[in-house]
């Protein structure tokens, strides 16, 4: 019997439910209790080690998603906005905390994730890492202390296998940066622009994403201002800072009371 922190890791074919698998391997403290992947993949019934074209490691994918919720203490969850959803109910219902690296959620989306959080912990971020977490305070501080003469723009590039933009980290920032300023991030996000878009609005924050091979993740908040720039950036290398932050939170989530937190908790940022 493993008496420690058991994991269930959702879309476990995916990056990051790969990386996950791994890094769950190779920590103290924390065993894979289960690897989920939808009704139909052909990972299922496998062996979630040689699927993933290693050694065996015991654990079969299986696809019935609320048996292994109900048998995991946390699960860590990196899909798709309407999966992530449905993992919510199954963890809500059986009082496991859930851990949330999705992004491309709509506001409606994430609001969905409340009632949730009322029954188990719930941690969400669209950026799991220690240098995101510490660059989205630096935006604020350097926002709060700018003027509007320093036009924001936030600057993101990943691979092209990524389908949602802004990335959750660009958003982050960006609620930084308005949040420094003192203001709604919706009332002055600019994002996609294209054609004849006019002058810069004053006091806009803008977003712009490139997608291309395999950019792990990169982020820059630009300070335009008159006569000089100041820009601060984070650059991800290797996918595991992810999962390692992902790991992190699942044993903090441990013992916590229901609620929503994000990774601002878990590092102890807010204190
Ligand atoms: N917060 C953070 O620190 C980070 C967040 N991310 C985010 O994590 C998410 C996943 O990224 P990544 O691993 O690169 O993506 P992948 O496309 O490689 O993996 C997604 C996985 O989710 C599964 N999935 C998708 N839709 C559903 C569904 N409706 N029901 C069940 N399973 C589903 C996929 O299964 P199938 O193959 O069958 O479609 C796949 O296994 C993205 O939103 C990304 O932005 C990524 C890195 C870091
Ligand atoms: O899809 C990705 O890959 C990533 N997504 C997250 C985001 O949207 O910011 C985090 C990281 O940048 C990688």
């Amino acid at each position: 019997m493993d008496d420690t922190i058991g994991i269930a890791v959702t879309g476990a074919s995916g990056r990051m439910g790969q990386m996950l698998i791994r890094t769950i391997a190779e920590t103290k403290g924390v065993h894979l209790s289960a690897a989920i992947e939808r009704k139909g993949h052909d990972w299922v019934g496998q062996d979630a080690g040689q699927a993933m074209g290693g050694a065996a490691n015991g654990v079969v994918v299986t696809d019935d998603a609320a048996q292994a919720i109900a048998s995991a203490d946390v699960v860590i969850d990196f899909t798709a906005p309407e999966a992530t959803l449905a993992f919510s109910a199954l963890c809500a219902d059986a009082g496991v905390a859930h851990v949330i690296g999705t992004t491309g959620m709509t506001d409606a989306q994430i609001a969905e994730l409340q009632p949730a959080s009322q029954s188990c912990a719930i941690v969400r971020a669209g950026n799991m890492s220690l240098g995101v977490n510490l660059l989205v305070q630096l935006t604020k501080r350097v926002a709060a202390a700018l003027d509007e003469d320093f036009d924001i723009e936030v600057i993101e590039a990943h691979h092209h296998h990524k389908v949602d933009a802004p990335s959750g980290t660009a958003l982050m920032l960006g609620e930084a940066a308005a949040e420094g300023r003192g203001v709604a991030l919706n009332d002055v996000r600019d994002s996609g622009r294209d054609g004849i878009t006019g002058a810069r609005k004053r006091g806009d924050i803008g977003f712009s994403a490139i997608r291309g091979g395999d950019i792990v993740g990169e982020h820059d908040v630009m300070f335009a201002g008159p006569g000089e720039r100041i820009v601060l950036r984070h650059m991800a290398t290797d996918r595991v800072l992810f999962a390692r932050g992902a790991i992190r939170a699942a044993k903090w989530t441990q013992g916590k009371a229901p609620g929503a937190y994000d990774m601002m908790d878990v590092l102890g940022l807010n204190d």
